[in-house]
């Protein structure tokens, strides 16, 4: 499913009307009929009042086929045209117009106290925002500037048409004034600001509904932002052939551990087996083996000499050793106390996809020159403060400019970068952006990193494309959180290690 931004929207638009031949009345009408289809499950009784507060532009025009959808099926509908009647232009005038000749009445703005209307509207169970969509432009004006933190001040079920009033759609760093929404549903494509926050927050529940723009329409204009759909998951998660053997599900080699670290390597390598890798190797500092050993049965292990309780950093540069795999993780746990020369090693001879994540990544600032002609594929999953630390920016600007920032980088160093995050996203090195939808707030804490980490090496031995591969393993990460805290896990309390055990139960859905 693409992801766009208003403008993009709008060029989409364009091309279904001018290209296509679709007429704009049409996709209005289609879009108006689809909002309501999608919310009558939500209106409880049809002697509740419903509002539906109309702007001037088509986002407006989308409210009055709602309003006069929903009259026609015995809603009772205060329908509240917010500018003048002569301002309403285009295809929303004609919408008003086929709205006025049904009979129905309009209550203008204009023609009542600001007192009056807001009892009125306290008088409605729902609110159907149809304010401003797409084409808000520049801080909010009269009289949207007030009418929409009164209506947030009411408490109200509101619905928003296509997104929140007042909130951009573009990936959004602050929100001056917004609609808070109950619920969102979004038009054709999602907008960028549904994957962003502050900006998410003021979505509430959000849908997307078909209003029937072609996808040659779509694809056209933009093909380079997605969301990672459980349909995407279903059709690309590899299945496993009854003759296949554990030679044929990859052997991993993951570099993990050090004296004060010992769950990290347990963590990944338990997780890199629950998604059906075939051999992993854990190549850890001997003075944490008998520690890590105790808690893992399926493994095998690769002692490393230790230096400063880490791994000794010249131990790891034994070509043999690397070409006996087919994909190699490093860094969950293995400390900053060296120089970390074993990962420039890697890099260069390695020729296979390495994954680099945690104290992997601290390292990798070092040679970070190193990865543009890299042999194999990389994939980086660092969280903000990772990514941060990589390009020199503070926190606060990468999750300000999440999308941006990281589709440079994975464009600039030709990485796979897994920005870890709520909506984690995944940027191949031709700048594609592939938006997770799965996850919670319970995935917010030490230790999940290190399951995502062998989770994606997991699978990137499985399949050839290592986008979907990348993009399951954050699916099924975010959805084993989304799973427990589901079935009485509080989001306080999910271990890292509850993903990895719940993992076979999250498989058997797809
Ligand atoms: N393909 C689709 O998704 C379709 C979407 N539709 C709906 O159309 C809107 C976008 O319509 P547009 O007319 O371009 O924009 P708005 O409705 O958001 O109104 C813009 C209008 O508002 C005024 N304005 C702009 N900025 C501000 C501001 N900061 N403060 C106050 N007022 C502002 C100005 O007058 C502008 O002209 C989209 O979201 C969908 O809901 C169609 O139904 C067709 C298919
Ligand atoms: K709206």
């Amino acid at each position: 499913m693409n992801v766009v931004t208003g403008e993009e929207m709008h060029q989409i638009d364009r091309y279904a009307i001018e290209e296509i031949g679709l007429k704009e009345e049409l996709l209005m009408e289609n879009a108006g009929l689809a909002f309501v289809n999608c919310i009558l499950p939500l209106l409880e009784k049809k002697t509740d009042r419903v509002a539906v507060l109309i702007g001037v532009g088509n986002n407006g025009g989308d409210g009055f086929v709602i309003s006069r959808s929903l009259l026609e099926k015995g809603y009772q509908v205060d329908v509240w045209l917010i500018p003048p009647l002569e301002k309403v232009k285009g295809t929303a005038k004609y919408h008003m117009e086929v709205f006025a000749k049904c009979g129905y009445q309009i209550l203008n703005f204009e023609n009542f106290t600001y007192e009056h209307f807001l009892e009125k509207l306290t008088s409605c169970t729902y609110l159907i925002d149809a304010l401003l969509g797409t084409g808000i432009r520049g801080s909010l004006r009269s009289p949207y500037k007030e009418i929409i933190p009164a209506v947030n001040k009411l408490d109200r079920t509101v619905i928003s048409v296509d997104l929140p009033s007042g909130l951009p759609s573009s990936e959004v760093c602050e929100v001056e004034e917004a609609i808070k929404a109950t619920y969102t549903v979004t038009l054709q494509c999602p907008k960028l600001s549904a994957f962003t926050y502050p900006a998410r927050e003021y979505y509430g529940e959000l849908s997307v509904v078909d209003i029937g723009i072609p996808r040659l329409a779509i694809n056209e204009i933009s093909n380079e932002r997605f969301l990672w759909t459980e349909k995407d998951v279903k059709r690309t998660l590899p299945v496993r052939k009854p003759s296949s053997h554990k030679g044929s599900h990859g052997k991993a080699l993951i570099i993990a551990g050090s004296k004060t670290m010992t769950g990290a390597p347990v963590l990944t390598t338990k997780a890199c087996h629950r998604l059906g890798a075939g051999l992993v190797t854990l190549a850890i500092p001997d003075v944490a083996h008998e520690v890590v050993a105790s808690q893992i049965i399926e493994a095998t292990f690769h002692l490393c000499s230790s230096k400063n309780g880490e791994i000794n950093d010249t131990h790891l540069s034994d070509k043999q050793l690397k070409d006996r795999y087919d994909a190699i993780a490093v860094g969950p746990g293995i400390g900053r106390n060296n120089t970390g020369s074993f990962l420039k090693t890697l890099l260069t001879d390695f020729q296979k996809p390495i994954i680099i994540d945690a104290d992997g990544l601290y390292y990798l600032k070092r040679y970070i020159s190193t990865l543009r002609t890299r042999g194999g594929a990389t994939i980086l999953t660092p969280h903000s403060g990772e990514f941060a630390f990589l390009i020199n920016e503070s926190i606060k600007t990468v999750e300000e400019n999440r999308f941006s920032l990281s589709k440079q980088f994975a464009m600039q160093h030709g990485v796979y970068l897994l920005l870890k995050g709520p909506n984690t996203i995944v940027t191949t090195p031709t700048g594609n952006q592939f938006i997770n939808p799965t996850g919670n707030s319970a995935l917010a804490k030490g230790g999940s990193g290190d399951v995502l980490t062998g989770m994606v090496l997991a699978l990137v031995m499985q399949q050839q494309d290592l986008q979907p591969a990348i993009s399951n393993a954050a699916f099924l990460h975010g959805k084993a959180a989304d799973i427990l805290t589901s079935h009485g896990f509080s989001p306080l309390s999910v271990l890292a290690s509850d993903l990895v055990e719940i993992m076979p139960q999250v498989l058997d859905r797809f």
